[in-house]
């Protein structure tokens, strides 16, 4: 990369099971350089990471999108031992997710003692949920452990609320946000907060995903258990990886395979759950915002979509839903009809930047 010395970069990685994606950041005035993602394999880790940090120039810290803060983190926060011990404690809480995230921390822990490391969390965003959005009817000893809603995707969500803030006036007033990824979600916010998330304890809940579940009956788990002597791994297993559209359609957890394949009843089919499921949860995200004002489309799926985007809104038309068909072909900004109750957006999430400048007001340069 070309750059000056003395311009301090950041460095963001978001880590994930198969692959690192990163983003690097001019410190002084958060303009992005350059993003890429690498494939990952176990014994390549360390190689990458250092190819990633020569990628990024002069970098002075890095931050890390880390996945679940649980009750105590919900400020960026810099990685000491004790920090790092508190989130690796987190990890069963999001087996897909945390170990990969603090792997990267602790790979280049080793590798740059002198680095600064910042962790970002995906719950942040939602901690003003309100408390009744937060509990589960479980006995009160277990709520007091922290085995409540959390929800996830929160940095992709604080940034779809300052570009709502942006391109409609209150902040989007009463907005359902659906972030359409691997992972998907849905959050509900009231003038660019949060006040729902469809995702809840742990990112398998809420909608259906690319290879995990969503929301299903707690009996069913039990089922597995009692009746077809499922392990504690075969259930993990099944529930984050064997589900969702892969598991629904058993050809594939990608999107874009699916909809190539729409002669294929078994495809068809797996593509209208992951809208029926969608077009639940928006049902009671408004109940819970009681009305809904505006609509937005974000991540891999929801980005690039026009007929996930389509199927959905068409079940949300007795909401005074109407999209514009060539606007939501073209995958403009604003994808519904002037005369449509709820203002529908195609949004482009930056997770990368969020974690930048939530970096930039923690360490202060
Ligand atoms: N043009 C597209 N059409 C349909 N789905 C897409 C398209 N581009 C990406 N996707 C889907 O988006 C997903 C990745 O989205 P992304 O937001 O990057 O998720 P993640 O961060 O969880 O990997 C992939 O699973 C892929 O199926
Ligand atoms: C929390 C989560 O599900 O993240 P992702 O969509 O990146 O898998
Ligand atoms: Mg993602």
């Amino acid at each position: 990369m070309n750059t000056v010395q003395s311009e301090p970069h950041y460095l963001i990685l978001n880590s994930g099971s198969s692959t690192l994606k990163y983003a690097v950041f001019n410190a002084a005035n958060l303009e992005v350089l350059e993003r890429g993602v690498f494939e990952l394999t176990a014994t390549n880790y360390a190689e990458t990471l250092e190819e990633v940090l020569h990628h990024g120039g002069y970098v002075t810290a890095v931050g890390h999108r880390v996945v679940h803060g649980g009750t105590a983190y919900t400020d960026p926060l810099l990685i000491n031992d004790a920090s790092l011990q508190a989130l690796d404690e987190l990890c069963e809480l999001a087996p897909l997710h945390q170990p990969h995230n603090l792997h990267a921390v602790k790979v280049l822990r080793e590798l740059h003692p002198e680095l600064t490391q910042v962790a970002c969390f995906d719950t942040a965003f939602h901690q003003t949920q309100p408390p009744l959005h937060t509990r589960y009817a479980i006995p009160a000893r277990l709520s007091d452990q922290g085995i409540r809603r959390y929800g996830f995707h929160g940095l992709s969500y604080d940034y779809i609320s300052r570009q709502l803030a942006r391109h409609t006036a209150n902040q989007g007033g009463k907005a359902v946000v659906l972030h359409l990824g691997s992972g998907a979600s849905g959050c509900a916010m009231l003038n660019g907060k949060s006040i729902s998330s469809t995702m809840g304890f742990t990112a398998l809940d809420g909608l259906m995903m690319a290879t995990r579940c969503g929301t299903i009956d707690p009996g069913l788990v039990l089922h597995c258990v009692t009746q077809l002597n499922m392990s504690a791994t075969d259930v993990t297993n099944m529930l984050y990886k064997e589900s969702g559209l892969q598991g629904s359609s058993g050809i594939s957890g990608d999107m874009r395979k699916l909809i190539e394949q729409s002669d294929n009843q078994a495809a068809t089919d797996a593509i209208a759950l992951y809208c029926h499921y969608i077009v639940r949860a928006v049902g009671s995200l408004c109940a819970e915002l009681q009305g809904l004002d505006s609509l937005v489309f974000t991540a891999g799926v929801g980005e690039n979509q026009p007929l996930i985007r389509q199927q959905v809104a068409d079940k949300l038309s007795w909401l005074g839903v109407e999209l514009d068909e060539q606007a939501n072909q073209a995958g403009e900004l604003v994808i519904s009809t002037a005369q449509s109750a709820v203002k529908v957006m195609v949004i482009a999430t930056n997770e990368e930047w969020i974690i930048a400048h939530q970096m930039k007001s923690l360490l202060g340069h």
